[in-house]
């Protein structure tokens, strides 16, 4: 079977966006593990699917499934290409559209400038994927990782984040506690571990170690739970500038109960067309094991 799909991404932040609006695509998380492989396949940190929803009142559906082919309720990055990917195939031609996603229905705007908002929600302190808090959520929270007591605040955007405060993003062990923090049993459904530098109140660096994708070059999510949390510990204030290393993001978030708002950019790569039968599912689930 061939189906067509356009490579894209959110300030480094990369997908690949397959049509199953149009016509039915299903994909096992094997084939998805494949596709998303920067060796054997395609490459992408996500894999993200445009289909119908059934509910009332709502434009579309949008399904994300990390690298590792785990289906996941949020990507605030994949959201912004994902309004890009339905005007570019003229799949609606409204500015606002309204998406079903696995976190509830969220609403995006195709700016005039081209760049995209979306309305993320509100942040929730005490979500089921993060059991270990109470139903009175502290700010931050004291993990042992390999060993080092470390202190995290944990914000769900409807996808669980555990956030760090570091004096540089640059030194940062990433590579080396993300997996930690990503694994720890405190989180059964695993979490995105973000590391937070403070420039001024208005201003922070950010590098996520993804859940189910590794160290990424952007994460809106993450983004947007950073800012929460240093908004919660009082060290920032809205509008917050997001420097990653793939680019900028603009989050605005009044406090309390409201929605957060992120704004960025959406680019399309390429298109292209991919014969799955061609996808090597077999190598790609073995490659650790052999290794
Ligand atoms: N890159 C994303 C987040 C994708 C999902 C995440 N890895 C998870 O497992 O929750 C973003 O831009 O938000």
């Amino acid at each position: 079977m061939n189906i067509k799909f356009t490579k894209m991404h959110g300030i480094g932040n990369d997908f690949v966006v397959i049509d199953a609006y149009s016509s039915v695509v299903s994909l096992s998380a094997n084939q998805i593990r494949a596709i998303a492989d920067r060796h054997f396949g395609i490459g992408c940190d996500q894999l993200l699917l445009v289909e119908k929803s059934t509910l009332p009142n709502v434009d579309f559906r949008y399904r994300i499934f990390n690298a590792d082919g785990s289906e996941v309720e949020q990507c605030g990055n994949g959201a912004r290409c994902f309004v890009r990917f339905v005007h570019d195939k003229h799949l609606t031609e409204k500015n606002e559209i309204r998406v079903e996603t696995m976190r509830g229905i969220i609403t995006l705007t195709l700016e005039n400038n081209g760049q995209v908002t979306v309305n993320m929600g509100p942040p929730r302190f005490n979500p089921d994927q993060i059991p270990f808090i109470a139903d009175a959520p502290a700010e931050t929270y004291s993990l042992d990782v390999g060993g080092e007591e470390i202190n995290i605040s944990a914000v769900s955007m409807g996808n669980p984040h555990a956030v760090q405060i570091v004096a540089n993003t640059g030194s940062a062990p990433v590579a080396l506690q993300g997996p930690l923090i990503e694994a720890h049993p405190r989180f059964p459904e695993h979490v995105n571990a973000g590391f937070m530098q403070i420039i001024d109140d208005h201003h922070i660096r950010l590098r996520v170690f993804e859940r189910g994708s590794g160290e990424t070059l952007a994460c809106g999510s993450g983004a947007c739970a950073a800012v929460v949390a240093g908004i919660k510990l009082g060290l920032l204030n809205s509008p917050v500038n997001v420097s990653m290393r793939g680019g900028e993001l603009n989050i605005v978030w009044n406090g309390n109960n409201s929605d957060v708002m992120m704004t960025g950019p959406a680019e399309p790569v390429f298109d292209g067309e991919l014969d799955l039968s061609r996808i090597d599912t077999q190598t790609v689930a073995t490659q650790t094991a052999v290794i």
